[in-house]
This record gives C-alpha cells, sequence and structure tokens, in this order.
C-alpha cells in the first residue's frame, strides 16, 4: 500500500539552527494522523517539506509515492494562520477555488459552506476565527486531495467551534478516504479523531504509530523504590524516584508480570507528555512502533 508520508533520515536545517533531524517515518494512507510536540519541535516544518514549500536539508520526504511538489492537486496544506483572503466573500472563495481547480467538488463546497452555516455573502475578514478555519478547511477539501496536512488547524478555536471542526473533519474523511495529518497542542481533540500518531520533540521523531497500539503497549508502574534493572525488557521513556517509591512510564508489548509494581494505564496525553519530558531529560530516542518498520 502506498504511503501518505515517507521519510528516511530528513534533516532541514535553516542557517545553524536544526529544525528537523533523520527523522525516518511511515505513515500509511487512509489514516487520519495526528502530529504532537512542544513549541519548536519541527511540526510545521515537516508539513511544509511534505507539501514541497519547503526542501530538505538531507535525507528523503515522498508524499503519496512522489516527491513532494508545490502546489500538487493530490495534497492540500492549510498553514498555520488559516489563510483566507480578507476581501472576498465566502462564496468568491468558491467560485476562485473552482476557477483555479480542475478537480474541485463544488457540491461538496456548497454542501459545507450550508452545514457549517456560513453565509456566502459575508467577506472573510469579517468572519470569527473559527469561521475562518471552516472556510479554509472547505477549500482545501473541496479541492479533493489525497493527503491532506493541516497545520494547528483548531489552536484558534473555542471548545464547541474544535468539536464542530474536528466532527467536520471525520465526515469529509469517511466519505472521500483521505489521508490527514494535523499538527495540534491538544492531545485530548487528537486523541478523539485520530488512529495514528508521531510525538516529535526536538526535531526527532520520538514515536510513531498506531493509536490503539500505543495505548495498550504503555504502562505507569509504581512500586518501591529500587534501580531499574537491565534486561526487563521494558523500554522506559521516563523515570521519577522519591526516597521510597520508583514512578516509570514504560513501554512493552508484554504484560507486566511482576506483581511488585503496581500497573496503571496511560491515555494518549500522558503518553506524549512521557515522551516531552523523556527527551528533555535525554533519554529520548526513535522509536516506531510494530507494522511501522
Ligand atoms: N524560516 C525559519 N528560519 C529560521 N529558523 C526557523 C524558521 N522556521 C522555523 N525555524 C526554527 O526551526 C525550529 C522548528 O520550527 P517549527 O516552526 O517547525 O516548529 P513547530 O513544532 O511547528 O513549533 P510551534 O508548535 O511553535 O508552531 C524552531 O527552532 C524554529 O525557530
Amino acid at each position: 500500500m502506498t504511503s501518505a508520508l515517507r521519510t528516511e533520515q530528513l534533516t532541514k536545517r535553516y542557517g545553524r539552527r536544526t529544525a528537523l533531524d533523520r527523522c525516518t517515518l511511515d505513515v500509511p494512507a487512509g489514516h487520519v494522523v495526528g502530529l504532537v510536540g512542544p513549541n519548536g519541535a519541527g511540526k510545521s516544518t515537516l508539513l511544509q517539506l511534505a507539501c514541497g514549500l519547503l526542501d530538505p536539508t538531507a535525507g528523503r520526504i515522498e508524499t503519496l509515492g512522489e516527491r513532494p511538489a508545490s502546489g500538487s492537486p493530490r495534497v492540500g496544506f492549510v498553514a498555520q494562520d488559516t489563510p483566507v483572503y480578507g476581501g472576498l466573500t465566502v462564496a468568491e472563495h468558491l467560485r476562485l477555488g473552482a476557477h483555479l481547480n480542475p478537480s474541485w467538488d463544488a457540491t461538496l463546497a456548497e454542501r459545507r459552506i450550508a452545514q457549517v452555516g456560513l453565509d456566502p455573502a459575508q467577506r472573510a475578514g469579517k468572519l470569527s476565527g473559527g469561521q475562518r478555519a471552516q472556510l479554509a478547511l472547505t477549500v482545501a477539501a473541496a479541492k479533493r486531495p489525497e493527503l491532506l496536512l493541516l497545520d494547528e488547524p483548531v489552536a484558534a478555536l473555542d471548545p464547541l467551534a474544535r468539536r464542530t471542526f474536528l466532527q467536520g473533519l471525520m465526515e469529509l474523511t469517511a466519505e472521500s478516504g483521505m489521508s490527514v495529518i494535523m499538527s495540534s497542542h491538544l492531545v485530548a481533540d487528537l486523541e478523539r479523531v485520530c488512529d495514528h500518531m508521531i510525538v516529535l520533540v526536538g526535531s526527532r521523531v520520538q514515536i510513531a504509530g498506531d493509536v490503539d497500539e500505543m495505548l495498550a503497549g504503555h504502562h505507569r508502574l509504581v512500586g518501591p523504590r529500587r534501580p531499574v534493572g537491565e534486561g526487563s525488557g521494558w523500554d522506559v521513556i521516563e523515570e521519577s524516584h522519591t526516597d521510597v517509591q520508583s514512578t516509570l512510564v514504560v513501554r512493552s508489548t508484554a504484560p507486566i508480570d511482576d506483581p511488585s509494581w503496581q500497573v496503571n494505564r496511560l491515555d494518549l496525553e500522558d503518553i506524549v507528555l512521557a515522551y516531552m519530558a523523556g527527551a528533555a531529560g535525554g533519554a529520548g530516542r526513535e522509536r516506531v512502533l510494530e507494522g511501522q518498520r
């Protein structure tokens, strides 16, 4: 199956600043993928490389099996500030989209505008942040791309507008089968809509893979203080110790059968935070879940 995004040792430097450092990824097509990481981790850089707006410094990147080319009709991109033309009305955005894009789906565009309650006669400059985000998503989706890249599409939205936006996105992906890669700091939102996740910290991929496998394969262990032994079979993502107690976040596909540990489940936000903390403490290294190799 063609990958939506494949990178090999992908590196991007701006002058002396390294934004992405030897990132290797293989994201299968047909998924909604969350891209998370702290400020400055390299998320926007990765998305801009994926749509051909930037060229790699070293390594390789492919989207849908091809080298990214800016303006490709197969790949849609909505930049961080949900770009719309302030002086044009909603209806004029749709007319412009139809004029510029041979694959324009006018039915989809008009139906979505009505669904999200946008007034076709309203100038985009007078729309709220949430309405602008909906307009930008509609224009990007009506081009019928096979892969849609969204850079923090919900950052400016209130919780209700975020939910409406993400529901709309899920409906679009369900009916079109398009792949989506979406960056966000709001992991709880991503958990609701994404089935794959990429965690980027300090310019490096910390983990990438299927969300259910991530949830099943990570555990918080709490028990009497001890050094973490070699050969435990666990990958220790984060650890903290008091005088009497050790707390670990570990990755293990095998069950934890040592009764001296209390084993707790983690949600996606806990897992992402553990990778961020682990990487900040110098423990970060690239991990790829089974099925992603
Ligand atoms: N045009 C540029 N020139 C120089 N450095 C840049 C440029 N764009 C990004 N950087 C640097 O590259 C690194 C990664 O930036 P990037 O915008 O990709 O991160 P991000 O994960 O999207 O961050 P945020 O969550 O804050 O949007 C940062 O250190 C940033 O300062």
